[in-house]
Order: structure tokens, then sequence, then C-alpha cells
């Protein structure tokens, strides 16, 4: 039996978040996710899927010559074989980043890969699965992301920063404002009021092609 994953969707598109946003990316989708974020724009990879090998997936990746391949999902760490399909993917010579709730262990992800742990904000309803643990972990080739409801997810998001010296322990420190819950210019404003060391994340997709799976 090989190794396999069940999967909603490998598609080419253009990265829409974090330091790559703007950059040609493949897109792995990992069915299934353990948490219920209360704005989840991926509700579609909960379930359903296709299983598929890994070397199912690396040839169809292949064909697309990309530079960068983004592991998502759903949750991808919630499929042991996301660990293996990570390493083969920096194998094949990829920059490689893999988004992730932050509720599960992420310390046998490969460290070529750009690991983008969301710190669940209260206004996820998910916030009591943050595993606090993941921080000591991450190094500058990492990315920490919180996704901010209202002024109150702010404010707790300004606490986590300066509580765990986040801008000094990863790479890139990530506010994104949740799509439909949070006007992106009042977020900005903040940010610049509060001259906070972080990068204000919008998802370049859902402006392109609105909220259509596979882009
Ligand atoms: C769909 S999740 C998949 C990976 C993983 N389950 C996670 O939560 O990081 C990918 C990213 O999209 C973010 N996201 C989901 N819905 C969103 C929304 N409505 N507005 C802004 N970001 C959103 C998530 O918080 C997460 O950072
Ligand atoms: N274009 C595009 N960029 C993305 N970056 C992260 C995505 C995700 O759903 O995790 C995503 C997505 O769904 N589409
Ligand atoms: S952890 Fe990610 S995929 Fe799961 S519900 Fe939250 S945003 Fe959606
Ligand atoms: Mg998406």
């Amino acid at each position: 039996m090989q190794d396999t994953l069940r999967i909603t969707e490998v598609f080419y598109s253009l990265q829409g978040e974090t330091r790559t946003a703007g950059l040609p990316t493949v897109f792995v989708r990992l069915t299934g996710c353990p948490l219920r974020c209360q704005y989840c724009d991926s509700a579609y990879a909960f379930s359903n899927g296709t299983v598929r090998t890994l070397d199912d997936i690396l040839e169809q990746v292949a064909g697309y010559r990309p530079r960068y391949v983004c592991v998502t999902g759903g949750e991808p760490l919630a499929q042991p074989n996301a660990i293996p399909l990570l390493e083969r993917l920096c194998d094949a010579g990829y920059e490689v980043s893999l988004e992730t709730s932050g509720a599960l262990d992420v310390s046998a992800v490969d460290p070529r890969v750009s690991r983008v742990v969301d710190l669940k904000t209260p206004g996820s309803k998910e916030a009591h699965r943050n595993r606090y643990e993941n921080i000591e972990l991450l190094t500058r080739n990492d990315q920490v992301k919180f996704v901010i409801c209202s002024r109150e997810d702010y404010d707790w998001a300004v606490s986590k920063l300066i509580q765990y010296g986040l801008d000094r322990r990863a790479g890139e420190v990530l506010f994104s404002p949740s799509h439909h819950d949070l006007n992106a210019r009042d977020l900005a404003d903040w940010v610049v009021a509060d001259n906070l060391p972080v990068r204000l994340q919008l998802q370049l997709h859902k402006y392109l092609w609105n909220d259509e799976p596979g882009r």
C-alpha cells in the first residue's frame, strides 16, 4: 500500500497571502479539519475529497513547473502523510509553505518549509485550540498569522505579539482582516497608529476572483 492523502484540490494560482503574496504558486489543499473557525472560507474542504498517492500528487505539481508550492486545507497536519508530502516537495526543489491552524504540533515539519502558523483569535471561536508550544519552535523561516475579526481581536493579537516577542522569533507577523467581519482600512489604521512591527495582509485572491474555489 503506497502512502496516500485525502485531497480536495490541486490548482495553480497567485499566492493571495503571506510573504510570497502575488507570486505564482501551486496549492495542494488537503481534506478535513478538526476545527470549525467561525469565518472559515474553506469549509468545502471539511469532507469528501479524493484519496491519492504521494507520487500522483507530486506528478501533478511537477506538471505546472512551479517555483512555489503551498500546502493548505482543511488542516494539513491532521493527516500524518502531510509530513512526507512536505519533505518530498522540498526534495523536488520547490519553495514550500504550509498553512496550519496552530492547533497541531508543527515540530515534525521539514525545516526547509516555511510554516505559516495561524494563532486563532477569540473571534474565530477556536482560540482554545491554540498550541502555544508551537511558538517556541518557530524560526525566521516561519510566519505567524492572526486573522482579526474585531477591535477586541486586534488588542488580543497585540498582547500575544508582545508577550511572545513574535516579531523577533518569526520572519513575518501577519495581521489579516477576517473577510466579511472587519474592514481592512480599520485594521490598517490601527497598525499605523500603534507603529506595530507587523505586515498587514489582504487576501489578494478575494479581490481578484472573489471566493471561487480553485483560485
Ligand atoms: C483555510 S485555512 C487552511 C489552513 C489551516 N486550517 C489554517 O487555519 O491555517 C488558510 C488560512 O485562511 C485563513 N482564513 C480562513 N477564512 C478566512 C477569512 N474569512 N478571512 C481571512 N482569512 C481567512 C485562515 O485563518 C488560515 O490562516
Ligand atoms: N490564491 C490563493 N491563495 C491562497 N493562500 C492561501 C490560501 C488558502 O486557502 O489557504 C489560498 C487560496 O485559496 N487561494
Ligand atoms: S482551522 Fe483552517 S480550515 Fe479549519 S476551520 Fe479554521 S480556517 Fe478553516
Ligand atoms: Mg482560501
